[in-house]
């Protein structure tokens, strides 16, 4: 399995949203990283048909999705950003009717709407109102409408916006749950999610694609350029103006700060990075990929 995405380009009117994204994706999950405005749902709503390129083309398996946009689409599974459920219906329902929209055999529904129920631990909701659903609930119900047709391309855009830690890490077990021979792209800002179920990271800015890399190459780029130090409130700005700062506790007249620095900071101490400062490494001045 194999999506290549060749050349694409995005305009809005005069404005150049993807500037020649050449990507290749085999199986597993990736992160789909970059600050606002970057370009990501642009990418994903052409990789979902739901926009046309300007210009350049995607390839699955080697043939060009537009030659047969119908069994591509049978092999996508999406979960917008910002999805629309009818209130009304119970949860089965809804599946049941996304099924009929998918145009999945009349004999396979049941077993289809068994099967993601439990995937996505809904079945002892199954037959309650949408409208009664917490926002995690609906995350998981907007999975199990993408995956009814078992995708082998399933793309989120931003999943897990908005859910507490609870809910959040029972999402990222049932995308992990799936991701085998399929894959799964993660559109998030999140990059604790990234962490614990990417393999690999797309970093996306201005239109541009910057580079995928492996989340562990990431964090290995940043070691001993973190640093941890104590120092009084009154020179936290000429920190803030010199330095990428990722964290800021007050303890009365002192702060402890986190912060990155490719210089050997004496009187810091050395810390392990986290994702979230490869992330700002990276996208601060741009300059690091
Ligand atoms: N329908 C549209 N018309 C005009 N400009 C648009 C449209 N949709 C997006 N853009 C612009 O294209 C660029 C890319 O937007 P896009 O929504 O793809 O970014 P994103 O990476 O998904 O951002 P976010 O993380 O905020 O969701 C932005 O500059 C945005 O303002």
């Amino acid at each position: 399995m194999e999506v290549e995405i060749k050349d694409i380009t995005k305009y809005y009117k005069k404005h150049m949203a993807l500037d020649h994204v050449n990507l290749c994706l085999h199986h597993g999950v990736y992160g789909f990283v970059g600050p606002n405005g970057a370009g990501k749902t642009t990418l994903i709503n052409i990789l979902v048909n739901v926009l046309d390129p300007s210009g350049g083309n995607i390839f699955y398996d080697g043939k060009n999705i537009k030659d047969d946009i119908e069994s591509y689409l049978d092999q996508v599974g999406y979960l917008p950003q910002y999805p629309k459920f009818y209130g009304d219906f119970t949860c089965a329902e809804f599946l049941k009717y996304m099924c009929v929209l998918k145009d999945i055999k009349k004999s396979k529904i049941a077993s289809k709407v068994k099967k993601v129920l439990q995937l996505c631990n809904l079945e002892d909701v199954q037959n309650r109102k949408i409208k009664e659903f917490s926002g995690g609930m609906r995350q998981r119900l907007g999975i199990a409408q993408a995956i009814l047709n078992d995708p082998k391309l399933l793309i989120l855009d931003e999943p897990t916006a908005g859910l507490d830690p609870k809910e959040r890490i029972r999402f990222r077990n049932v995308i992990s749950n799936l991701s085998t021979d399929r894959i799964v792209i993660l559109a998030t800002h999140i990059m604790e999610d990234v962490e614990s179920i990417a393999n690999e990271v797309i970093l996306i800015q201005k239109g541009k694609l910057l580079g995928v890399k492996r989340t562990e190459d990431m964090l290995e780029e940043i070691k001993g350029k973190v640093w941890l130090r104590k120092i009084l409130q009154s020179s936290l700005s000429d920190y803030e103006n010199k330095y990428m700062i990722s964290s800021i506790i007050h303890e009365n007249e002192y702060v402890s700060i986190r912060y990155i620095s490719d210089q050997e900071e004496t009187g810091a101490l050395s810390v392990e990075p986290k994702l979230e400062e490869v992330y700002l490494y990276y996208f601060q001045s741009g300059e690091h990929v």
